[in-house]
């Protein structure tokens, strides 16, 4: 019998029944709710009368909608009144099924995929679900994430487990390695410029090579958390030291000698030598440049001294990119570099980590943000913001001019009040630059958190390693 992959692996060892060929019952180590995508799931328990098979087992967070004014916490009121029954709504079902929640007001509320890392409960090897595409993060450590569909999390509240369709095998390798200035989003973003937003549909992938190596745990989460943005319906990363060690150092419920003892078992967790990927890409760090996207999608990214793409020959796909440099206010053939911006935005599951936020610092720090521009940086949760403020990077972040928030999805997606103009453009750290992500008509360029760092100083899209040279974090 030939070897298996990690993904099957994972599969595998939480399958508790075989539904067809294709489908399996699988067992979910751990279920996190948002306040936007459980509602519905709730009042269907509601109907017919079904309790939380385990309670235990699950996590809610309010990161969505809530207002992310930087103000004292407990000052957090939502003023749009629909976000805040939302927000009502869903603690209203967490205290009556028994569920941890991280209320508005809670020291480590922020993006459920910041803060479940972080606090320890996502191990390798688990199955994590969540009613979001972004649950791909936790890959970075070794943990099958991916996002469900609001009826799946009725499922799985009532059952801990989902009915899944087994995803194929794709390998990423990425060897050599990424040069001064060059991050884990610009890799990401440079992958899925490569294989297309669709390019990793239908796959789990796995990715592995000396440049994956050398990320840290919380580069890994960007990488991971992107993936998704090529189609995938899972990242993984095999366990190895860096990710190992994150997690020990942050699990809060088992006793030491238990940590050490999951730990020799986490780190042999990889596929087998002879395992079989249905298809393998590979890819050279040392090709990869600060990226930027163009367009209205994710896969339209360049590297910041190249130009928009000529228009395709094929029609259909000739009137796809027209409307994307259409919306986008740009031509074809035309550079990214230089480019003014009216806003730039730091934050979001992809880029509002710690490492993110000292980045964004070491870009900044004794230099000012260009008039006219607006900036904010959205931690991604309360420790988040707590540690930065104890490094001295929120002094010197605000020194620079940067607006300095509370912890929250915010402009990712714009759906509390932090909303774009129409026709604005803003340099953005997030993962989505489709139409109307940051408010109806605003245009949205994502790339690296240095590279928006220095979007803010210059007030235009530059080359962050030739504008402002920085310590590398
Ligand atoms: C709101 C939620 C369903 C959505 C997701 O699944 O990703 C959001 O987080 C996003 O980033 O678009
Ligand atoms: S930060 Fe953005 S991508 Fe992440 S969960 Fe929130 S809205 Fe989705």
């Amino acid at each position: 019998m030939e070897g298996k992959t990690l993904y099957r692996k994972i599969v595998d060892s939480h399958t508790v029944l075989r539904v067809d060929e294709q489908h399996v019952a699988l067992y979910a180590d751990l279920h996190i709710m948002n306040e936007y995508t459980s509602p519905q799931a709730f009042a269907g328990l509601a109907e017919k009368k079904l309790p939380v098979r385990c309670p235990e087992k699950q996590m809610g967070i309010v990161d969505h909608v809530i207002p992310t004014h930087p103000v004292a916490r407990d000052a957090r009121t939502i003023m749009i009144d629909a976000a805040a029954q939302q927000a009502a709504n869903f603690t209203r079902n967490c205290r009556k099924h028994g569920i941890h929640l991280f209320d508005v007001q809670d020291r480590e509320q922020g993006i459920e995929h910041v803060v479940a890392p972080e606090i320890g409960l996502i191990r390798p090897g688990m199955v994590v679900l969540c009613g979001d595409s972004h649950t791909t993060t936790y890959g970075a450590l070794g943990a099958l994430g991916f996002g469900i569909g609001t009826s799946e999390v009725e499922h799985v509240l009532a059952t801990q487990t989902l009915i899944y369709r087994v995803a194929k095998d794709m390998r990423i390798r990425v060897d050599g390695k990424l040069a001064a200035g060059v991050s884990a989003k610009d890799l990401v973003l440079y992958i899925i410029a490569r294989i297309g937003a669709q390019g990793a549909r239908g796959y789990a992938v796995e990715y592995g090579g000396s440049a994956i190596e050398a990320l840290s745990a919380e580069a890994r989460m960007t990488l991971c958390n992107m993936t998704v943005e090529a189609g995938a319906r899972g990242a993984l990363i095999a366990p190895d030291e860096t990710s190992v060690r994150y997690v020990a150092e942050r699990i809060r419920d088992m006793p030491g000698e238990a940590i050490a003892a999951a730990s020799e078992q986490w780190r042999a967790l990889k596929s087998d030598a002879d395992a079989v990927f249905d298809i393998e890409h590979r890819f050279d760090a040392t090709d990869v440049a600060p990226y930027v996207t163009w367009g209205t999608s994710p896969d339209q990214a360049i590297p910041v001294g190249g130009r928009i793409p000529a228009l395709p020959g094929a029609p259909v796909e000739q009137a796809n990119v027209a409307k994307a440099l259409n919306y986008m206010g740009l031509d074809a053939g035309a550079a990214i570099d230089g480019l003014a911006v009216d806003h730039v935005f730091i934050g979001s599951c992809t880029n509002a980590r710690i490492e993110d936020l000292r980045e964004v610092a070491a870009v900044v720090r004794g230099r000012k943000v260009a008039a006219g521009v607006r900036a904010m940086v959205v931690p991604g949760s309360g420790r988040v913001r707590e540690q930065a403020e104890r490094e001295g990077l929120a002094a010197a972040l605000i020194a620079a001019g940067f607006e300095w928030r509370q912890p929250g999805c915010s402009m990712c997606l714009a759906m509390n009040d932090d909303v774009l103009k129409p026709g604005q453009r803003c340099a953005s750290t997030t993962n989505r630059n489709f139409e109307g992500r940051q408010g109806r008509g605003a245009r949205t360029h994502l790339m690296s958190p240095a590279m928006a760092a220095a979007a803010a100083l210059a007030g235009r899209i530059v080359d962050v390693r030739k504008e402002y040279r920085h310590e590398q974090a």
